[in-house]
Protein backbone atom coordinates (compact mmCIF):
# COMPACT_ATOMS: atom_id res chain seq x y z
CA UNK A 1 0.00 0.00 0.00
CA UNK A 2 1.54 3.47 -0.82
CA UNK A 3 0.57 5.77 2.10
CA UNK A 4 0.82 9.29 1.14
CA UNK A 5 0.93 8.87 -2.82
CA UNK A 6 3.80 11.97 -2.73
CA UNK A 7 6.28 11.49 -4.86
CA UNK A 8 8.12 8.35 -4.64
CA UNK A 9 11.15 8.77 -5.93
CA UNK A 10 12.54 8.10 -9.96
CA UNK A 11 10.29 5.39 -11.73
CA UNK A 12 12.51 2.27 -11.72
CA UNK A 13 10.70 1.30 -14.97
CA UNK A 14 12.70 3.73 -17.51
CA UNK A 15 14.94 1.60 -19.91
CA UNK A 16 13.61 -1.89 -19.05
CA UNK A 17 13.61 -3.24 -22.32
CA UNK A 18 10.45 -4.64 -22.89
CA UNK A 19 9.01 -0.73 -22.77
CA UNK A 20 11.56 0.18 -25.38
CA UNK A 21 9.80 0.24 -28.52
CA UNK A 22 11.89 0.63 -31.73
CA UNK A 23 9.71 1.95 -34.73
CA UNK A 24 10.67 -1.22 -37.20
CA UNK A 25 9.12 -3.65 -38.22
CA UNK A 26 12.20 -5.72 -37.59
CA UNK A 27 11.48 -4.86 -33.99
CA UNK A 28 7.63 -5.86 -34.13
CA UNK A 29 8.81 -9.33 -35.71
CA UNK A 30 11.38 -9.85 -32.69
CA UNK A 31 8.40 -8.88 -30.72
CA UNK A 32 6.07 -11.19 -31.74
CA UNK A 33 8.64 -14.19 -31.90
CA UNK A 34 9.33 -13.34 -28.09
CA UNK A 35 5.88 -13.32 -27.29
CA UNK A 36 5.02 -16.45 -29.02
CA UNK A 37 7.89 -18.37 -27.70
CA UNK A 38 7.26 -17.33 -23.81
CA UNK A 39 3.98 -15.44 -22.72
CA UNK A 40 1.93 -16.58 -25.39
CA UNK A 41 1.22 -20.14 -24.25
CA UNK A 42 -0.12 -18.36 -20.74
CA UNK A 43 -2.24 -15.57 -22.95
CA UNK A 44 -5.75 -16.56 -22.20
CA UNK A 45 -5.17 -17.04 -18.30
CA UNK A 46 -2.36 -14.53 -17.33
CA UNK A 47 -3.69 -11.52 -20.02
CA UNK A 48 -6.00 -10.26 -17.16
CA UNK A 49 -3.12 -9.56 -14.89
CA UNK A 50 -0.56 -6.52 -14.83
CA UNK A 51 2.77 -7.34 -13.40
CA UNK A 52 3.73 -3.45 -13.66
CA UNK A 53 6.49 -1.68 -15.52
CA UNK A 54 9.35 -3.49 -14.50
CA UNK A 55 8.18 -6.90 -15.12
CA UNK A 56 7.32 -8.45 -18.64
CA UNK A 57 3.98 -8.01 -19.68
CA UNK A 58 1.37 -10.39 -19.66
CA UNK A 59 0.18 -9.90 -23.26
CA UNK A 60 2.37 -9.13 -26.42
CA UNK A 61 2.67 -5.45 -26.69
CA UNK A 62 2.62 -5.39 -30.13
CA UNK A 63 0.22 -2.46 -30.16
CA UNK A 64 2.60 0.39 -30.99
CA UNK A 65 3.22 -1.90 -33.63
CA UNK A 66 0.01 -3.20 -34.68
CA UNK A 67 -1.19 0.84 -34.68
CA UNK A 68 0.99 1.59 -37.51
CA UNK A 69 0.87 -1.43 -39.51
CA UNK A 70 4.44 -1.97 -39.33
CA UNK A 71 2.98 -5.32 -38.27
CA UNK A 72 -0.61 -6.35 -39.77
CA UNK A 73 -3.41 -8.10 -38.33
CA UNK A 74 -3.44 -11.15 -40.80
CA UNK A 75 0.31 -11.97 -39.83
CA UNK A 76 0.28 -11.35 -36.12
CA UNK A 77 -2.96 -13.71 -36.00
CA UNK A 78 -1.44 -15.73 -38.71
CA UNK A 79 1.67 -16.69 -36.16
CA UNK A 80 -0.19 -17.11 -33.50
CA UNK A 81 -2.69 -19.56 -35.11
CA UNK A 82 0.40 -21.78 -36.47
CA UNK A 83 1.84 -21.37 -32.99
CA UNK A 84 -0.98 -22.74 -30.85
CA UNK A 85 -3.37 -23.90 -33.19
CA UNK A 86 -7.48 -22.18 -33.24
CA UNK A 87 -8.19 -23.11 -29.99
CA UNK A 88 -5.16 -21.99 -28.20
CA UNK A 89 -4.80 -18.98 -30.01
CA UNK A 90 -8.73 -18.50 -30.19
CA UNK A 91 -8.36 -15.34 -26.90
CA UNK A 92 -5.60 -13.62 -28.39
CA UNK A 93 -6.62 -13.71 -32.09
CA UNK A 94 -10.17 -12.36 -30.58
CA UNK A 95 -8.20 -9.53 -29.05
CA UNK A 96 -6.78 -8.46 -32.38
CA UNK A 97 -10.38 -8.56 -33.37
CA UNK A 98 -10.92 -6.02 -31.04
CA UNK A 99 -8.69 -3.51 -32.82
CA UNK A 100 -10.59 -4.41 -36.49
CA UNK A 101 -13.57 -4.06 -34.47
CA UNK A 102 -13.51 -0.29 -33.46
CA UNK A 103 -11.51 0.03 -36.99
CA UNK A 104 -14.78 -1.13 -39.12
CA UNK A 105 -17.01 0.69 -35.99
CA UNK A 106 -16.09 4.28 -36.26
CA UNK A 107 -15.51 3.87 -40.11
CA UNK A 108 -19.44 3.92 -39.94
CA UNK A 109 -19.51 6.22 -37.38
CA UNK A 110 -17.05 8.59 -38.11
CA UNK A 111 -18.83 11.42 -35.34
CA UNK A 112 -17.68 9.83 -32.26
CA UNK A 113 -14.14 10.78 -33.43
CA UNK A 114 -15.32 14.13 -34.68
CA UNK A 115 -17.17 14.81 -31.90
CA UNK A 116 -14.97 14.25 -29.84
CA UNK A 117 -12.69 16.40 -30.83
CA UNK A 118 -14.79 19.02 -30.54
CA UNK A 119 -16.04 18.31 -26.89
CA UNK A 120 -12.15 18.15 -25.83
CA UNK A 121 -12.09 21.68 -27.23
CA UNK A 122 -14.90 22.58 -24.76
CA UNK A 123 -13.88 21.37 -22.43
CA UNK A 124 -10.22 22.63 -22.27
CA UNK A 125 -11.97 25.83 -22.60
CA UNK A 126 -14.16 25.27 -19.51
CA UNK A 127 -10.92 24.15 -17.18
CA UNK A 128 -9.49 27.57 -18.22
CA UNK A 129 -12.68 29.04 -16.37
CA UNK A 130 -13.14 26.52 -13.27
CA UNK A 131 -10.22 26.37 -11.20
CA UNK A 132 -11.77 23.63 -8.90
CA UNK A 133 -12.05 21.28 -12.68
CA UNK A 134 -8.56 22.83 -13.42
CA UNK A 135 -6.62 21.60 -10.02
CA UNK A 136 -8.61 18.26 -10.24
CA UNK A 137 -7.35 17.79 -13.95
CA UNK A 138 -4.08 18.47 -12.99
CA UNK A 139 -3.80 16.00 -10.23
CA UNK A 140 -5.05 13.28 -12.49
CA UNK A 141 -2.41 13.69 -15.26
CA UNK A 142 0.41 14.47 -13.32
CA UNK A 143 -0.54 11.21 -10.68
CA UNK A 144 -0.86 12.60 -7.54
CA UNK A 145 -5.07 12.90 -6.97
CA UNK A 146 -4.02 10.51 -3.44
CA UNK A 147 -5.76 6.99 -5.70
CA UNK A 148 -3.28 4.37 -5.36
CA UNK A 149 -2.57 2.91 -8.78
CA UNK A 150 -4.66 5.72 -10.80
CA UNK A 151 -1.73 7.88 -9.78
CA UNK A 152 1.09 5.27 -10.73
CA UNK A 153 -0.45 4.74 -13.66
CA UNK A 154 -0.84 8.42 -15.02
CA UNK A 155 3.02 8.42 -14.29
CA UNK A 156 4.09 5.37 -15.82
CA UNK A 157 1.77 6.08 -19.07
CA UNK A 158 3.73 9.54 -19.25
CA UNK A 159 7.27 8.03 -19.01
CA UNK A 160 7.29 5.08 -20.82
CA UNK A 161 4.58 5.75 -23.57
CA UNK A 162 2.43 2.12 -23.07
CA UNK A 163 -0.52 1.20 -20.77
CA UNK A 164 -1.59 -2.56 -19.99
CA UNK A 165 -5.42 -2.97 -21.00
CA UNK A 166 -6.94 -3.76 -17.62
CA UNK A 167 -4.32 -0.56 -16.12
CA UNK A 168 -6.07 1.56 -19.06
CA UNK A 169 -9.36 0.09 -18.19
CA UNK A 170 -9.12 0.69 -14.33
CA UNK A 171 -7.51 4.37 -14.92
CA UNK A 172 -10.63 5.70 -17.61
CA UNK A 173 -13.32 4.17 -14.99
CA UNK A 174 -12.15 6.24 -12.13
CA UNK A 175 -11.61 9.24 -13.87
CA UNK A 176 -14.99 9.20 -15.19
CA UNK A 177 -16.68 8.08 -11.73
CA UNK A 178 -14.23 8.75 -8.69
CA UNK A 179 -13.21 11.94 -10.00
CA UNK A 180 -15.74 13.01 -12.08
CA UNK A 181 -13.67 14.64 -14.88
CA UNK A 182 -14.60 14.62 -18.75
CA UNK A 183 -14.17 11.42 -20.40
CA UNK A 184 -12.93 13.18 -23.83
CA UNK A 185 -9.74 15.41 -22.00
CA UNK A 186 -8.85 11.50 -20.39
CA UNK A 187 -8.93 10.18 -24.15
CA UNK A 188 -7.10 13.11 -25.07
CA UNK A 189 -4.47 12.43 -22.36
CA UNK A 190 -4.03 8.95 -23.82
CA UNK A 191 -3.83 10.19 -27.46
CA UNK A 192 -1.03 12.19 -26.32
CA UNK A 193 0.65 9.90 -25.17
CA UNK A 194 0.16 6.33 -25.81
CA UNK A 195 2.68 4.92 -28.63
CA UNK A 196 -0.22 3.04 -30.11
CA UNK A 197 -2.33 6.09 -29.67
CA UNK A 198 -5.18 5.10 -31.83
CA UNK A 199 -8.40 7.30 -33.02
CA UNK A 200 -10.88 4.11 -32.82
CA UNK A 201 -9.47 1.94 -29.67
CA UNK A 202 -8.99 4.83 -27.68
CA UNK A 203 -12.32 6.55 -28.19
CA UNK A 204 -14.35 3.73 -28.48
CA UNK A 205 -12.45 2.35 -25.53
CA UNK A 206 -13.34 5.30 -23.58
CA UNK A 207 -17.13 5.51 -24.63
CA UNK A 208 -17.51 1.91 -23.54
CA UNK A 209 -16.10 2.41 -20.28
CA UNK A 210 -18.31 5.48 -19.76
CA UNK A 211 -21.25 3.04 -21.16
CA UNK A 212 -21.57 5.14 -24.18
CA UNK A 213 -20.64 2.49 -26.83
CA UNK A 214 -22.99 -0.58 -25.52
CA UNK A 215 -25.60 2.03 -24.04
CA UNK A 216 -26.25 1.65 -20.54
CA UNK A 217 -23.14 -1.03 -20.05
CA UNK A 218 -20.41 0.85 -18.47
CA UNK A 219 -17.07 -0.44 -16.47
CA UNK A 220 -16.89 0.09 -13.14
CA UNK A 221 -13.38 -0.37 -11.47
CA UNK A 222 -13.18 -1.87 -8.15
CA UNK A 223 -10.89 -1.79 -5.75
CA UNK A 224 -10.80 -6.00 -4.89
CA UNK A 225 -10.47 -6.41 -9.09
CA UNK A 226 -7.37 -4.09 -9.01
CA UNK A 227 -5.87 -5.85 -5.77
CA UNK A 228 -6.65 -9.08 -7.82
CA UNK A 229 -4.80 -8.52 -10.64
CA UNK A 230 -1.69 -6.14 -9.90
CA UNK A 231 -0.80 -9.39 -7.62
CA UNK A 232 -1.14 -7.07 -4.58
CA UNK A 233 0.94 -4.30 -5.84
CA UNK A 234 -2.32 -1.51 -5.61
CA UNK A 235 -5.19 -1.90 -2.65
CA UNK A 236 -6.96 1.43 -3.50
CA UNK A 237 -9.48 3.30 -1.60
CA UNK A 238 -11.82 5.69 -2.59
CA UNK A 239 -12.98 4.36 -5.37
CA UNK A 240 -16.65 5.56 -6.35
CA UNK A 241 -18.29 1.67 -7.29
CA UNK A 242 -22.05 2.86 -7.24
CA UNK A 243 -22.52 4.56 -10.18
CA UNK A 244 -24.51 4.73 -12.98
CA UNK A 245 -23.61 4.77 -16.86
CA UNK A 246 -22.72 8.38 -18.95
CA UNK A 247 -25.40 9.46 -21.05
CA UNK A 248 -25.40 11.63 -24.07
CA UNK A 249 -28.09 13.71 -25.77
CA UNK A 250 -27.03 12.23 -29.67
CA UNK A 251 -25.13 9.53 -29.83
CA UNK A 252 -22.97 9.42 -33.43
CA UNK A 253 -24.85 8.52 -36.47
CA UNK A 254 -24.05 5.33 -38.64
CA UNK A 255 -22.77 6.30 -41.88
CA UNK A 256 -22.89 3.85 -45.05
CA UNK A 257 -19.12 2.43 -45.30
CA UNK A 258 -17.43 4.37 -48.11
CA UNK A 259 -15.88 1.79 -51.22
CA UNK A 260 -12.37 1.43 -51.57
CA UNK A 261 -11.04 2.59 -55.23
CA UNK A 262 -11.27 0.16 -57.83
CA UNK A 263 -7.62 -1.54 -58.94
CA UNK A 264 -5.97 1.17 -60.97
CA UNK A 265 -3.24 -0.52 -63.53
CA UNK A 266 0.21 0.85 -64.98
CA UNK A 267 2.63 3.38 -63.50
CA UNK A 268 1.61 4.90 -59.96
CA UNK A 269 3.34 6.58 -57.50
CA UNK A 270 3.10 5.03 -53.71
CA UNK A 271 1.85 7.58 -50.58
CA UNK A 272 2.50 5.53 -47.23
CA UNK A 273 1.11 6.81 -44.04
CA UNK A 274 1.13 6.37 -40.61
CA UNK A 275 -1.86 3.55 -40.44
CA UNK A 276 -0.17 1.56 -43.18
CA UNK A 277 3.13 1.05 -43.01
CA UNK A 278 3.07 -2.77 -44.46
CA UNK A 279 3.60 -1.76 -48.60
CA UNK A 280 5.05 -5.03 -49.51
CA UNK A 281 1.68 -6.51 -48.86
CA UNK A 282 -0.22 -3.79 -50.34
CA UNK A 283 -3.05 -4.81 -52.68
CA UNK A 284 -1.84 -3.09 -55.72
CA UNK A 285 -2.38 -5.72 -58.52
CA UNK A 286 -0.78 -5.00 -61.34
CA UNK A 287 0.48 -1.56 -61.06
CA UNK A 288 4.33 -0.54 -61.12
CA UNK A 289 5.43 1.68 -58.16
CA UNK A 290 7.86 4.11 -59.55
CA UNK A 291 7.63 6.73 -56.76
CA UNK A 292 7.17 7.57 -53.40
CA UNK A 293 6.86 9.23 -50.75
CA UNK A 294 5.45 9.60 -46.80
CA UNK A 295 2.99 11.95 -45.51
CA UNK A 296 3.35 11.99 -41.20
CA UNK A 297 0.01 12.90 -39.64
CA UNK A 298 0.35 12.71 -35.87
CA UNK A 299 -2.31 12.28 -33.56
CA UNK A 300 -3.56 15.93 -32.22
CA UNK A 301 -1.55 17.26 -29.74
CA UNK A 302 0.68 13.92 -29.45
CA UNK A 303 3.99 14.30 -27.28
CA UNK A 304 7.85 14.06 -28.47
CA UNK A 305 7.93 10.44 -27.86
CA UNK A 306 5.25 9.97 -30.02
CA UNK A 307 6.01 11.94 -32.56
CA UNK A 308 9.62 10.34 -33.07
CA UNK A 309 7.65 7.09 -32.72
CA UNK A 310 6.35 8.50 -35.66
CA UNK A 311 8.81 9.28 -37.66
CA UNK A 312 10.92 6.51 -37.04
CA UNK A 313 8.10 4.18 -38.39
CA UNK A 314 7.64 6.29 -41.44
CA UNK A 315 11.64 6.16 -41.70
CA UNK A 316 11.47 2.04 -41.71
CA UNK A 317 8.67 2.12 -44.27
CA UNK A 318 9.73 4.07 -46.29
CA UNK A 319 13.09 2.48 -46.51
CA UNK A 320 11.24 -1.14 -47.10
CA UNK A 321 8.82 0.72 -49.71
CA UNK A 322 11.83 1.45 -51.72
CA UNK A 323 13.97 -1.64 -51.46
CA UNK A 324 10.73 -3.75 -52.24
CA UNK A 325 9.72 -1.12 -55.34
CA UNK A 326 13.30 -0.37 -56.29
CA UNK A 327 12.46 3.16 -56.32
CA UNK A 328 14.05 5.93 -53.80
CA UNK A 329 11.66 7.59 -51.67
CA UNK A 330 11.19 11.41 -52.05
CA UNK A 331 10.06 14.64 -50.23
CA UNK A 332 6.46 14.99 -50.28
CA UNK A 333 6.09 18.21 -51.84
CA UNK A 334 4.38 19.56 -54.73
CA UNK A 335 6.10 17.51 -57.36
CA UNK A 336 7.13 14.27 -55.84
CA UNK A 337 4.65 12.34 -57.70
CA UNK A 338 5.89 13.43 -61.04
CA UNK A 339 2.12 13.90 -62.27
CA UNK A 340 1.10 9.81 -62.21
CA UNK A 341 -2.03 8.81 -60.08
CA UNK A 342 -1.07 8.63 -56.36
CA UNK A 343 -2.54 5.40 -54.83
CA UNK A 344 -2.36 4.73 -51.24
CA UNK A 345 -3.31 2.75 -48.25
CA UNK A 346 -7.08 2.86 -47.14
CA UNK A 347 -6.55 5.60 -44.25
CA UNK A 348 -9.23 5.06 -41.37
CA UNK A 349 -10.95 7.66 -39.88
CA UNK A 350 -8.45 10.06 -37.99
CA UNK A 351 -5.19 12.19 -38.71
CA UNK A 352 -3.93 10.34 -41.65
CA UNK A 353 -7.32 10.23 -43.28
CA UNK A 354 -7.95 13.82 -42.76
CA UNK A 355 -4.30 15.30 -44.44
CA UNK A 356 -4.04 12.63 -47.45
CA UNK A 357 -4.86 14.73 -50.85
CA UNK A 358 -8.03 14.53 -52.01
CA UNK A 359 -7.30 12.70 -55.13
CA UNK A 360 -5.96 9.71 -53.99
CA UNK A 361 -6.32 6.43 -55.22
CA UNK A 362 -6.86 4.47 -51.84
CA UNK A 363 -6.80 0.39 -51.40
CA UNK A 364 -8.37 -1.22 -48.88
CA UNK A 365 -7.02 -4.75 -47.66
CA UNK A 366 -9.07 -7.78 -47.92
CA UNK A 367 -9.31 -8.30 -43.73
CA UNK A 368 -10.91 -4.88 -43.34
CA UNK A 369 -12.78 -5.24 -46.49
CA UNK A 370 -14.28 -8.56 -44.79
CA UNK A 371 -14.31 -7.57 -41.63
CA UNK A 372 -15.57 -3.83 -41.82
CA UNK A 373 -18.65 -4.15 -43.09
CA UNK A 374 -19.60 -6.82 -39.73
CA UNK A 375 -18.55 -3.99 -37.23
CA UNK A 376 -21.32 -1.13 -37.66
CA UNK A 377 -23.16 -2.89 -34.10
CA UNK A 378 -21.65 -4.69 -31.07
CA UNK A 379 -18.68 -6.55 -31.58
CA UNK A 380 -20.96 -10.53 -31.31
CA UNK A 381 -21.34 -10.13 -34.62
CA UNK A 382 -17.82 -9.76 -35.88
CA UNK A 383 -16.54 -12.44 -33.67
CA UNK A 384 -19.09 -15.20 -34.56
CA UNK A 385 -17.73 -14.46 -38.24
CA UNK A 386 -14.30 -14.81 -37.09
CA UNK A 387 -13.38 -18.71 -37.72
CA UNK A 388 -14.85 -17.72 -41.51
CA UNK A 389 -12.70 -14.75 -41.80
CA UNK A 390 -9.11 -16.89 -40.42
CA UNK A 391 -7.24 -17.33 -43.28
CA UNK A 392 -6.83 -20.87 -44.88
CA UNK A 393 -4.35 -22.70 -44.54
CA UNK A 394 -1.85 -20.23 -43.24
CA UNK A 395 -0.16 -17.04 -44.59
CA UNK A 396 -2.57 -14.45 -46.46
CA UNK A 397 -1.85 -13.48 -50.32
CA UNK A 398 0.93 -10.49 -50.24
CA UNK A 399 2.26 -11.06 -46.65
CA UNK A 400 6.09 -12.18 -45.76
CA UNK A 401 6.35 -14.83 -42.98
CA UNK A 402 8.90 -13.30 -40.60
CA UNK A 403 12.44 -14.45 -41.34
CA UNK A 404 13.41 -14.31 -37.72
CA UNK A 405 10.51 -17.06 -36.58
CA UNK A 406 10.18 -18.82 -40.33
CA UNK A 407 11.69 -22.15 -38.75
CA UNK A 408 8.92 -22.22 -36.10
CA UNK A 409 5.68 -20.73 -37.94
CA UNK A 410 5.40 -23.10 -41.17
C1 LIG B 1 -9.47 3.36 -22.21
C2 LIG B 1 -8.74 2.51 -23.23
C3 LIG B 1 -8.01 3.12 -24.23
C4 LIG B 1 -7.35 2.33 -25.20
N1 LIG B 1 -6.64 2.96 -26.18
C5 LIG B 1 -6.04 2.22 -27.14
C6 LIG B 1 -5.30 2.83 -28.19
O1 LIG B 1 -5.21 4.06 -28.30
N2 LIG B 1 -4.69 2.03 -29.10
C7 LIG B 1 -4.77 0.66 -29.04
O2 LIG B 1 -4.18 -0.03 -29.90
N3 LIG B 1 -5.48 0.06 -28.08
C8 LIG B 1 -6.11 0.79 -27.12
N4 LIG B 1 -6.82 0.16 -26.13
C9 LIG B 1 -7.02 -1.30 -26.22
C10 LIG B 1 -6.00 -2.15 -25.48
O3 LIG B 1 -5.83 -1.68 -24.17
C11 LIG B 1 -4.63 -2.21 -26.16
O4 LIG B 1 -4.78 -2.51 -27.53
C12 LIG B 1 -3.78 -3.31 -25.53
O5 LIG B 1 -3.61 -3.05 -24.17
C13 LIG B 1 -2.44 -3.37 -26.23
O6 LIG B 1 -1.61 -4.27 -25.55
P1 LIG B 1 -1.08 -5.58 -26.25
O7 LIG B 1 -0.51 -5.25 -27.58
O8 LIG B 1 -0.20 -6.25 -25.27
O9 LIG B 1 -2.41 -6.41 -26.43
P2 LIG B 1 -2.65 -7.97 -26.64
O10 LIG B 1 -3.55 -8.40 -25.53
O11 LIG B 1 -1.38 -8.70 -26.80
O12 LIG B 1 -3.52 -8.02 -27.96
C14 LIG B 1 -2.94 -8.06 -29.28
C15 LIG B 1 -3.45 -6.88 -30.09
O13 LIG B 1 -4.87 -6.91 -30.18
C16 LIG B 1 -5.39 -5.59 -30.15
N5 LIG B 1 -6.19 -5.43 -28.91
C17 LIG B 1 -6.08 -6.13 -27.76
N6 LIG B 1 -7.01 -5.74 -26.88
C18 LIG B 1 -7.73 -4.77 -27.49
C19 LIG B 1 -8.84 -3.98 -27.09
N7 LIG B 1 -9.43 -4.12 -25.90
N8 LIG B 1 -9.31 -3.07 -27.97
C20 LIG B 1 -8.75 -2.92 -29.20
N9 LIG B 1 -7.71 -3.65 -29.63
C21 LIG B 1 -7.20 -4.56 -28.79
C22 LIG B 1 -4.19 -4.64 -30.10
O14 LIG B 1 -3.86 -4.26 -31.40
C23 LIG B 1 -3.12 -5.53 -29.49
O15 LIG B 1 -1.81 -5.14 -29.81
C24 LIG B 1 -7.46 0.92 -25.14
C25 LIG B 1 -8.20 0.32 -24.12
C26 LIG B 1 -8.82 1.11 -23.16
C27 LIG B 1 -9.61 0.43 -22.06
Amino acid sequence: MNGSHGWRGPPRYLGVMDRDFPMTRAAGLDRLAGFLESAGAHYAAARNTDRGPDRRPTTSALSPYLRRRLLTEAEVVSAALAAYGEEGAEKFVSEVFWRTYFKGHLETHPGAWTGTLSAVEDERRRLAGDPGLRRVYEAAVEGRTGIEGFDDWARELVATGWLHNHARMWFASIWIFTLRLPWPLGAAFFLRHLLDGDPASNTLSWRWVAGLHTRGKHYVARAENIRRYTDGRFDPSGIDEEVDSLEEPMPPKEMRLVPADPPLTGEVALLLHLDDLHPESLPLGTTRVSRLAGLVAHAPDASDRVREADEAAMSDGLTRAAAHFGCEARVLGPDWSGGLPIVTAWAPVGPSADALPEACHRVRRAWDEAAWPLATRGFFKLRSAIPRLLPEGGWPEGVAQPTRTTARFT
